[in-house]
């Protein structure tokens, strides 16, 4: 997918909305444990629920590697209902990968030529032999760590290397890497205040926002800071959406939740562009 469509169905929708499927067996409704695929039968009841209200969707990996086989088979499973189903929405797999070259190009392979994921999310810490071979593929995207939205960000990102912060040098540097129109940033919702510095770097870059919700960050301050011409925002809410209800109407209330936050999004959006 080009972000120009991505740009297009946030037009359409009004939405910036990326659903987190983040699965965890513990948490979904017990009678969906009798079934013989809980995680995909899950999925597809929020995903059927949500699509018209979001533009993307981003299953976290660790929550299905966490069942080995069987959380691979319905991480496919749930790739292929939504490519299948709902072909216009822009899929994220939440991997933070990113090592030596040829071990990334497998990995960028995994996800983009076998799952067909528009998107995976990589950390830069081994720098850009460990991310350009996700860069090479067209249409694809690579969803790099900036400033994430947990305390532990403060440990590294934030600290002053050559009198500027870490995550600046990163974003600065990510710009010259070949290819690196493929790239977006993550930037977490609960650090709104450092959305202008990030956006003087990375003006036109698509950036994707964990932290809304359960973590406690704001739509409205990160839209307020972080949103560029063309909205250029992709805020995700994982918990907050797939655990509205522990219940037989789990995905009702997740439609209801995301409603919530697609009608906040349209005002803005309304707002923004006159429409
Ligand atoms: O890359 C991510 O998506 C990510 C980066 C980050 O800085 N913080 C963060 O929470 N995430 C992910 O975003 C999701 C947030 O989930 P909720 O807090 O439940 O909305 C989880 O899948 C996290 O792994």
């Amino acid at each position: 997918m080009t972000t120009e469509q991505l740009y297009n169905q946030i037009q359409e929708k009004k939405s910036f909305l990326c659903v987190g499927l983040d699965v965890d067996l513990n948490k979904i409704p017990k009678h969906l444990l009798a079934l013989e695929d809980p995680i995909f039968e899950f999925n597809k009841a929020i995903i059927d629920a949500t699509h018209d209200l979001c533009v993307a969707y981003k299953p976290n990996i660790a929550f299905f590697e966490a069942y080995g086989m069987k959380g691979w088979l319905a991480l496919q499973k749930t790739i292929n209902y939504i490519n299948d189903n709902y072909p216009n929405i822009f899929t994220i797999a939440d991997a933070k990968r990113g090592d030596i070259g040829n071990t990334s190009s497998m990995y960028a392979k995994a996800f983009f030529e076998d799952l067909n994921f528009d998107s995976v999310t990589v950390a830069p810490y081994m720098g850009k032999d460990s991310v350009e071979p996700f860069l090479a593929f067209e249409n694809k995207h690579t969803i790099m760590l900036a400033l994430t939205s947990n305390e532990g960000a403060f440990d590294f990102q934030t600290l002053l290397v050559d009198g500027k912060e870490l995550y600046k040098q990163v974003l600065e540097t990510s710009k010259s890497w070949k290819n690196s129109e493929n790239l977006m940033y993550v930037v977490g919702a609960t650090k709104a205040e450092y959305f202008t510095e990030v956006r003087k770097i990375v003006p036109d870059s698509f950036l994707l926002v964990p932290g809304v919700g359960a973590q406690g960050g704001s739509l409205a301050e990160v839209c307020k800071y972080g949103m560029n011409d063309k909205v250029g925002l992709l805020i995700n809410s994982s918990r907050g959406i797939i655990y509205a209800s522990t219940g037989t109407d789990y995905a009702e209330k997740a439609r209801e939740e995301a409603l919530k936050m697609q009608q906040e999004m349209s005002g803005i959006v309304s707002l923004k562009f006159k429409v």
